[in-house]
């Protein structure tokens, strides 16, 4: 077997550069972060020639910024940028207090598939989907190169799960519990799933997928469902004697806890939560919604009776060919911090509450 880095393995290293705020090659580009990238990085990339801020259409659109390409946007930077451009362009936290950014000018013509990975590997990395881009001939050694084509397509490819440890671990809920941790083999974060009791596996098996939410399951926070949910759904299996819950740490639907606490912010400013999601640049949901049914696929469940009030969770796993049996309402107790939330998840999100 060769030595050298296979294409998902650069992009975990890319993943990886990028947070730290290195730049990366993608085709004929240098792509650096504009969350990370610091102002001697910077200089130096400016200085190869002229550059573009690579956006979101959700993000341009709040800058009121032209969009030609549909999902992406290129901003140009001006010559006269200084460090904090990129960030205060990628960043809504300052929006309300210094609206009028702009005016901007937008890259219009030529080839935005570097541009488009750039932006799928910042959101993988789980950074402000922002990234700042200069064309390059001769790339300095040593920074990761990828073609953008087959990136984009590895991105988006579906990541195998393979079983690493398991052990018993009793729970309030349910004493006779098994906690399994998968890891996907593409370098990106490990998932859990608590099996409860001896679930059949020829049988459609009481399931719950759960998104990580540090903020509901673990503080207890006002602002959601999740922690209730979660806690009502292990009791649920506990009760029946047989359950599997799935704890997917897909934090804030897939953005992660830091940009999710963006989003916060931008709620306390009147926001609602897909508006927040937009806001910064992210889809409503940026969920890979395949990893539950890999898991579940690689524990030997292939029927669900599935615990939850959002359709998409059940249309993705048929899709992926997991049958569903049967949907299982999942609703717990509204109080005052979450009520809007969730009448915005019914609007918006088709969630049945
Ligand atoms: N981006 C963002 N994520 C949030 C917000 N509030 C909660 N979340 C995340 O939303 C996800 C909720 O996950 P789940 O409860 O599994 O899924 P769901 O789509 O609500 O569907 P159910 O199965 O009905 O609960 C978690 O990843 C939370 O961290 C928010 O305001 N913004
Ligand atoms: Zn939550």
């Amino acid at each position: 077997m060769s030595l050298i880095p296979t294409l998902t393995e650069t992009l975990a290293r890319a993943r990886a550069d990028l947070r730290m705020g290195l730049p990366v090659v993608i085709g004929d580009h240098l792509a650096a972060a504009a969350e990370t990238v610091t102002p001697e990085r910077m200089a130096a990339m400016l200085a190869l020639g002229p550059a573009v801020l690579a956006l979101t259409g959700w993000r341009a659109e709040t800058l009121k910024a032209r969009v030609y390409d549909g999902d992406i946007a290129r901003i140009e930077v001006p010559k006269d940028a200084d460090a904090g451009w990129p960030l205060a362009l990628a960043d809504p936290a300052g929006d309300l207090m210094t609206p009028m950014k702009g005016p901007f000018r937008s890259a219009r013509g030529g080839d935005v598939q570097p541009h488009r990975a750039a932006i799928a590997l910042a959101k993988s990395a789980q950074l402000l989907p922002a990234m700042l881009m200069v064309p390059v001939s001769d790339p300095p050694e040593g920074l990761t190169r990828m073609a953008p084509g087959p990136a984009l397509a590895q991105l988006a490819a579906e990541a195998a799960m393979a079983p690493v440890a398991a052990a018993r671990l009793p729970l309030l809920s349910a004493e006779n519990s098994k906690l399994h941790i998968f890891r996907p083999d593409d370098g990106t974060t490990e998932h859990y799933a608590v099996e409860i009791g001896a679930p059949a596996r020829n049988q459609p098996v009481l399931a719950r997928l759960h998104s990580a939410c540090f903020t509901g399951d673990v503080l207890g926070s006002l602002k959601c469902d999740c922690g209730p949910q979660l806690h009502a759904a292990l009791n649920a299996m506990g009760q029946a004697g047989a359950g599997v819950l799935l704890y997917l740490n897909q934090e804030g639907r897939g953005i992660g806890l830091a940009n999710k606490m963006r989003a916060y912010s931008l709620q306390n400013q009147g926001f609602d939560t897909v508006e927040a999601n937009h806001r910064l640049g992210f889809d409503d949901d940026e969920r890979d919604f395949r990893i539950g049914a890999g898991i579940l696929r690689e524990m030997g469940f292939d029927a669900v009776r599935l615990m939850t009030n959002n359709p998409r969770k059940v249309e993705m796993l048929q899709g992926q060919g997991i049958k569903v049996a049967e949907r299982v309402p999942l609703i717990t107790p509204r109080n005052r911090h979450n009520t809007g939330y969730l009448d915005v998840k019914a609007a918006k999100s088709g969630h049945l509450l």
